[in-house]
């Protein structure tokens, strides 16, 4: 097609000598390697990520591969839209048609197009974890289970590790020793049935599924052999057993007369941090005896950090026992020191960021995109937030309360999902009453008891409710019932005609009158929620847009067609915290995160807090060596992740469960090597706990007081509706009315998440106007 597929192989083209150029040797040799399964194992910053992209192209351009040839995996979607980009930037657009994609998104594509061979239709929908404790929950009740001792999250976990075993619901049972498990193995049949009924998979059933298509049907299994030549997974730390079986399938082993794909994954044994979600280094420490053929490379220079960073994440990981040890290093010569800091408390450890950002921003040494501050825990970022947002610094929390975990968010998907999949129960469940309309618990008890008993799906059940089949239930109930059928039917008309998304979300919410009700109410988190549902509307309607405005590929045919329901509802089940993390050109702003969700990037300027013993590492791995083991992963990845510029910063004290709580340095603060760090203040000696500090800036720029102090002397506050407060105990807010005056002025403040309160407005409110 193009000239670049035309050219010859040898002598080396232009384009391929672009492709290997800024390559290391042994680089090159992993984005040469041609046949054996091949494993880049190497640390942080080494180029693993930039050698799977390479090779991609390379395969492309200079191997004669087609991009139907490739699958290559990522661990998020952004990574992976991204890895798109960058191929088709080196080989031109054709590259688009690569599957390159998260694990959960390429078993989704191979399910709706197999999904007839699994006995289910292919608009199924996706349960995460609320909903799959939803429908745990309503099986655990049949079964009679004491919600207190079994309760459904800790079912929920227990079923989905079995899952990530690749244990089924038989196996579970003939395994259980013990009562525990039989209840579980017990609850994981029922749950499965009522999946299957439901027309849905779980988060987990998307890869165990997968494995079992292609184990069970060798036919399917050989489609997808002749189909890809070639596949990549990056992060293959962690992968946990059933994601590893699947690589497996898909490479195959040649018995079926299709020589096995050729293999490539790339991974760093220390950066392993997801055990709690079945992720096991074995993978990656044991994959030349799981592929005796297999060719290993080890990349050795580091080309992210300054050699201070590096040496500093060595000396932490270097504490982890049974680990195979890496001479990891940097050309990029020593830079600055570590800055570290001991704050007195959480707001000061946050002022002492933001103060330090702002210096950086000032003096043009970093701009705001070029910066991340990390955490141990989602909670933490709430005291960055709120300095943040007093100092106008420009900012994004990436994770947290999600948009899509909202109710109201969560109930106008139900509508659109009960739409898609008429058999998804627990959508359909959940909206039944939702806005009210005369269908109660007990109505609805009468027709799921008549839908078990018949075997028939929850639908059909209320269908038959209409026509009198449901017993017991009174008429009243019954013309609800009637009318939300009809309802439903409308709408459905809407779906089949194939309008567009955003036309039949806001069908839903005018037909319901959801919106309506909400705008109608004197509750102010009421019109958060309208704000949230118009947001849901536009996501929709970008949806559309950008659906239509892209081809689809040949390829994907028995997909849902791009800017479908089926296709818009597929997205928003997928996406993870890590996919809305700025771009730092076009965003522009301080990126805060967790730990967990920095791995993979990189950041020219990085903070990472909370240093205490109990923060971090966790307490929960406090006494566990295995977990400690983990803690320190992550240590190294949190270090590994900054370029030129790394602060580590802990406080004396900090709340927890609103108590303040003295932490001690985290113990990996002491594995650093002293002469790497630059303590800009330490802790204060007890004798003197107030005297000025000699230790180096804060010293000469009085560090403000803490939040805490600062309302104990304020007049009573004036505020506006529509003013941003925060408050020590609620945090930030928004007021949204204002009553009496003086001494008796009330303000009502919606706090997000922490819910609406209303305050007086009194000298000593611990209020603090933003
Ligand atoms: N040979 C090279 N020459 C110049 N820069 C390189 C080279 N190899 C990698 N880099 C750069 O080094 C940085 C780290 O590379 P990359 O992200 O691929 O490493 P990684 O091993 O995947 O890291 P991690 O373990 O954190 O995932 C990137 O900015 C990348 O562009
Ligand atoms: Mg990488």
């Amino acid at each position: 097609m193009s000239a670049l597929f035309d050219l010859p192989a040898s002598p080396p083209s232009s384009r391929s000598a672009r492709l290997l150029d800024d390559l290391n040797p042994a680089q090159r040799r992993a984005v040469e390697h041609a046949g054996s399964p091949m494993l880049v194992v190497a640390g942080a910053g080494s180029g693993k990520t930039r050698v799977l992209t390479r090779r991609i192209a390379h395969l492309l351009s200079e191997r004669g591969a087609h991009p139907g040839e490739i699958m290559a995996i990522t661990f998020t979607n952004k990574a992976a839209a991204e890895m798109k980009e960058r191929v088709a930037d080196l080989v031109g657009p054709r590259a688009r048609s690569m599957w390159v994609s998260t694990f959960h998104s390429m078993c989704v594509r191979v399910m709706r197009r197999e999904a007839k061979v699994l006995g289910m239709s292919s608009n199924f929908s996706i349960y995460d974890s609320d909903d799959t404790r939803r429908l745990i929950t309503l099986v655990a009740r049949d079964l009679d289970l004491d919600p207190k001792r079994y309760p459904a999250r800790t079912l929920a976990i227990h079923i989905s590790n079995l899952k990530n075993e690749l244990v089924d619901a038989a196996t579970a049972k003939d395994r259980a020793t013990n009562d525990l498990e039989r209840r579980v193995a017990e609850v994981y049949e029922s749950y499965q049935r009522r999946l299957t009924e439901s027309n849905s998979l779980d988060f987990d059933d998307l890869i165990m599924r997968t494995v079992e298509l292609l184990q069970d049907h060798p036919d399917v299994a050989e489609h997808y052999h002749r189909r890809f030549k070639h596949v990549l997974v990056d992060e293959y730390q962690d992968t946990n057993h059933a994601q590893y079986t699947l690589v497996r399938e898909l490479v195959g082993t040649g018995s079926d007369g299709v020589p096995p794909a050729e293999l490539c994954v790339v991974g760093d044994a220390d950066q392993s941090i997801y055990a709690f979600r079945g992720a096991t280094i074995r993978n990656i420490v044991e994959f030349e005896r799981d592929y005796p053929q297999a060719t290993t490379i080890l990349l050795e220079q580091n080309y992210r950090s300054t050699q201070t960073i590096l040496t500093a994440a060595n000396a932490v990981i270097s504490r982890n026992p049974d680990r195979r040890d890496k001479r990891l290093w940097s050309d990029l010569g020593d830079g600055e020191k570590i800055v570290g800091y001991v704050a007195d408390n959480e707001h000061d450890e946050a002022q002492f960021v933001a103060n330090e950002i702002d210096r950086l921003v000032d003096s043009g040494e970093a701009n705001n995109g070029e910066i991340a501050v990390f955490y141990r825990t989602n909670n933490q970022s709430r005291v960055f937030e709120e300095i943040f947002i007093r100092l106008g610094l420009p900012y994004k929390v990436v994770g947290g309360v999600r948009f899509y975990e909202r109710r109201e968010v969560r109930d106008a998907l139900a509508y659109l999902r009960a739409l898609s999949n008429p058999d998804d129960t627990v959508s359909l469940r959940r909206i039944l009453n939702v806005p009210k309309r005369g269908i109660g618990d007990r109505a609805e008890a009468c027709v799921s008891t008549y839908a078990e008993r018949e075997r028939i799906g929850f639908a059909q059940a209320l269908r038959d409710a209409v026509v009198g089949r449901v017993p017991m239930l009174n008429p009243r109930s019954r013309n609800a019932i009637a009318g939300f059928v009809e309802l439903m039917d409308e709408l459905g008309v809407m779906v089949e005609r194939g309008d567009d998304v955003a036309d039949i979300l806001e069908a839903v919410l005018e037909r319901t009158a959801y919106r309506a009700e909400l705008e109608a109410s004197d509750d102010p988190q009421d019109h958060t929620r309208v704000e949230n549902l118009n947001e849901l509307v536009t996501v929709a309607r970008e949806f559309t847009d950008l659906g239509t405005a892209v081809p689809v590929p040949d390829e994907d045919e028995g997909l849902p067609a791009e800017g479908s329901l089926g296709a818009f509802l597929e997205r928003v089940s997928l996406v993870a915290d890590a996919d809305s993390v700025p771009d730092a050109e076009s965003d522009g702003v301080v990126t805060l995160m967790t730990l967990h969700t920095a791995k993979g990037l990189e950041y020219p300027v990085v903070f990472c807090t909370g240093w205490e013993d109990g923060v971090f590492p966790h307490m929960r791995a406090l006494g566990d060596p295995a977990e400690l083991s983990e803690e320190r992963r992550l240590a190294y990845v949190g270090i590994t992740r900054a370029q030129q510029r790394l602060y580590l910063s802990r406080a004396l004290v900090r709340s927890a469960w609103g108590q303040p709580s003295a932490n001690p340095a985290s113990r990996f603060l002491d594995e650093i090597p002293a002469e790497l760090v630059d303590w800009r203040r330490v802790e204060p000696r007890r004798s003197a706990p107030s005297a000025p500090t000699s230790w180096g800036h804060s010293s000469s720029s009085p560090r403000p007081a803490p939040v805490n102090n600062q309302w104990k002397d304020t007049p009573a506050i004036k505020l506006d509706v529509g003013d941003r407060v925060t408050h020590d105990k609620y945090g930030l807010g928004r007021v949204v009315a204002v009553d009496g005056s003086g001494p008796r002025a009330t303000a009502t403040i919606d706090f997000g998440g922490s819910g609406t309160v209303r305050l007086m407005l009194i000298g000593g409110v611990p209020l603090v106007k933003l």
